[in-house]
């Protein structure tokens, strides 16, 4: 007998929340910018502290919606207070950079500079508190006010390595004639492109040039998760993956005598993903050229990732001709380029990708799958391959310890079909075995897959993303067994979750909750009938977008279009009795039936 499932309970559909990552910076180029202007004016604490000994400088303040707080001010300027904000609003404002609060006076509309001297001015009461802003976050931007923040709040560097001696006495190489040199002339983006690689190229045969790295074009293959700079440094007997990538550089066409705020952005959020795909790395150099100057940006992370958010600093180094102008000369960019070329990859900031767990190591080797959650990794430990998946962003480490829970609990079963865990901190999960994705299930994975859903099942737990991305084979293992992944969505009937999913073999009952956004009900008959439609899908190949459960405005629409599909594929006796050995949570009718399809 199968097990009685628990009384459903009624969930509220929602769509899992996928905020941005929220990052800020550390470089506040401005700071400090109004002491020297305030330097004579008498501090508040002077003051007040000349009329009565005993007196205590506070200063009403208030943030968003909360009530006004009094603050202790003991400093001299507005960045001294606000510190002391940052202390007294902890509760609200513990995750927030420094240099993202800005400070106005009640009423008024301009931030108070940071380097005003608090005096007088500012005492106030508390129906008229100063008002305490945080600034939009950088993950929160737009390229093109990324762009626009680094220009105005980024820090400029010197160029951080020993410059080349290193010469090339004739093009190619040299960058000389690049096709958009002419003022006039308007070359598409990507002859621009072709060019630069070509030069590139050049530089790599010119045995005089120590090449430590090479540049190698990706801009056709999605080689940052699903991102394709336009080209990467990489060691020049490394395989192309994104745990290799050493620097990372776009080309673009300048529109006037600097690069657009777009393009700067762009360029720089290639080294953010460079630093989420590359787990143990500080810092990270990005190129932008256009082929006759070069901006080079290291971007940098701020907080471990650990703490609520991803955050990156932007430093620039001055913009310099890239353009190897006199014959014997070379510009300082073209230095700067054959520099990059020279180093070695740690001089750059690349740090050997291997993750420690107490005294234990695990290599990581390739990347080999990138989840909507996660990015999984292909590691090596004591010459055991597993599985490393580790989390985007610090939204989903309830994901992560969803999934270590469960698994550690259905690590009772020893089933060859569900994975095991080895180590885990808490933003990833070290995995046996390495399964490889299948396009075909074969007669026995069926028992397989309906039997571990039983006793799955029978712990309470429903999978609730089960879909032809989530099973694997092991191929090391002599029997080839299938392997059920990805149970971070899995919920038990205990307790009340969001819900998640892939849309396209959702049952009839989800999709219409989620047309009439209404509530659903959850039970082992999801996990079924999400199977059942999921090797239906992986047998006849339909041609049908995979839809994920992620935030999307269409959702109502895409839940309907599938609702359709399956009213136009599924009526026939065969589905019938299908659909009745799901209704009476019959496993073993339920393999017969499926069986019959080999
Ligand atoms: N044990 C494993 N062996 C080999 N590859 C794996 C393993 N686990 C995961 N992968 C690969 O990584 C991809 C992402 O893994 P997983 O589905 O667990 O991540 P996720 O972020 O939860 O994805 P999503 O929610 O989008 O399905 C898988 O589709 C698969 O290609």
């Amino acid at each position: 007998m199968p097990p009685k499932p628990k009384k459903s309970q009624k969930k509220k559909v929602t769509v899992e929340d996928v905020s941005p990552t929220v990052a800020g910076t550390s470089g506040t180029a401005e700071k400090g910018k109004g002491v020297e202007r305030f330097r004579n004016a008498p501090p508040l604490r002077t003051e007040l502290s000349s009329g009565s000994s005993s007196a205590t400088p506070k200063i009403w303040v208030k943030y968003a919606d909360s009530r006004p707080s009094k603050v202790v001010f003991d400093g001299r300027d507005v960045d001294d207070l606000i510190r002391a904000i940052k202390k007294e609003l902890s509760n609200q404002l513990g995750d927030v950079d420094v240099n993202q609060i800005t400070l106005r006076r009640h009423g008024e509309e301009k931030d108070l500079d940071p380097g005003l001297v608090v005096d007088q001015s500012f005492e106030n009461n508390s129906s008229t508190p100063l008002q305490v802003t945080v600034e939009a976050s950088i993950g929160t931007l737009t390229k093109t006010e990324k762009g626009k923040f680094v220009q105005k709040r980024g820090v400029e560097i010197p160029f951080p390595l020993d410059l080349t001696r290193s010469l090339k006495a004739k093009s190619p190489g040299k960058f000389s004639q690049p096709p958009n040199m002419d003022k006039d002339a308007n070359p598409k983006e990507e002859n621009v492109q072709d060019y630069f690689m070509c030069e590139c190229k050049a530089l790599e045969n010119y045995a005089s040039i120590q090449n430590k790295l090479i540049v190698r074009g990706t801009h056709f293959s999605p080689l940052l998760d699903t991102r394709k700079p336009d080209f990467v440094f990489i060691p020049s007997d490394s395989p192309l993956d994104s745990l290799n990538v050493v620097a990372v550089g776009e080309i673009k066409k300048r529109v006037s005598e600097s690069f657009s705020n777009a393009d700067i952005g762009h360029a720089l959020s290639f080294g953010e993903k460079i630093l989420q795909l590359q787990p143990r790395r500080n810092y990270v150099y990005v190129v932008l050229t256009d082929c006759i100057i070069i901006n080079i940006y290291r971007v940098s992370r701020n907080e471990s990732f650990s703490e609520k958010y991803t955050q990156f600093t932007y430093d620039y180094i001055k913009s310099e001709y890239l353009t190897y102008k006199k014959q014997a000369s070379p510009s300082k960019g073209w230095r700067y380029l054959v520099t990059i070329l020279e180093s070695s990859p740690e001089r750059l900031g690349w740090v050997e990708p291997s993750l420690r767990f107490g005294q234990e190591t695990v290599k990581l080797v390739r990347s080999i799958g990138v989840g909507r959650t996660s990015v999984v990794y292909e590691g090596i430990y004591k010459d055991i391959s597993v599985a490393v998946k580790m989390m985007k962003k610090a939204n989903y480490l309830p994901c992560v310890e969803r999934e270590r829970a469960v698994l550690e609990e259905l690590s009772e079963l020893s089933s060859p079909h569900i994975p095991k865990i080895l180590f885990y901190d808490e933003n990833t999960l070290v995995m046996t075995p390495l399964g490889e994705k299948v396009n075909n299930l074969r007669k026995k994975d069926i028992n397989n897959i309906i039997t571990t859903l039983k006793q799955v099942h029978s712990y309470e737990y429903v999978h609730r993303d089960l879909q032809k991305y989530n099973f694997l084979r092991n191929l090391d293992d002599s029997k080839e067994n299938i392997l059920i992944i990805d149970w971070g969505y899995s919920t038990n009937n205990r307790e009340d979750t969001a819900f998640a999913g892939a849309l396209e073999c959702m049952p009839d009952e989800v999709l219409k909750s989620l047309t009439n956004e209404e509530n659903i009900v959850y039970g082992p008959k999801v996990d079924l009938i999400c199977f059942v439609r999921s090797f239906y899908l992986m047998l006849h190949k339909p041609s049908m977008e995979r839809v994920a459960f992620d935030r999307d405005d269409d959702i109502k629409k895409r839940a309907q279009m599938i609702l359709n599909f399956w009213k136009d594929c599924s009526k026939s006796d065969v589905w019938d009795s299908i659909y009745r050995a799901i209704e009476g949570l019959d496993y073993d009718k339920l393999i017969q039936e499926l069986e019959r399809f080999f």
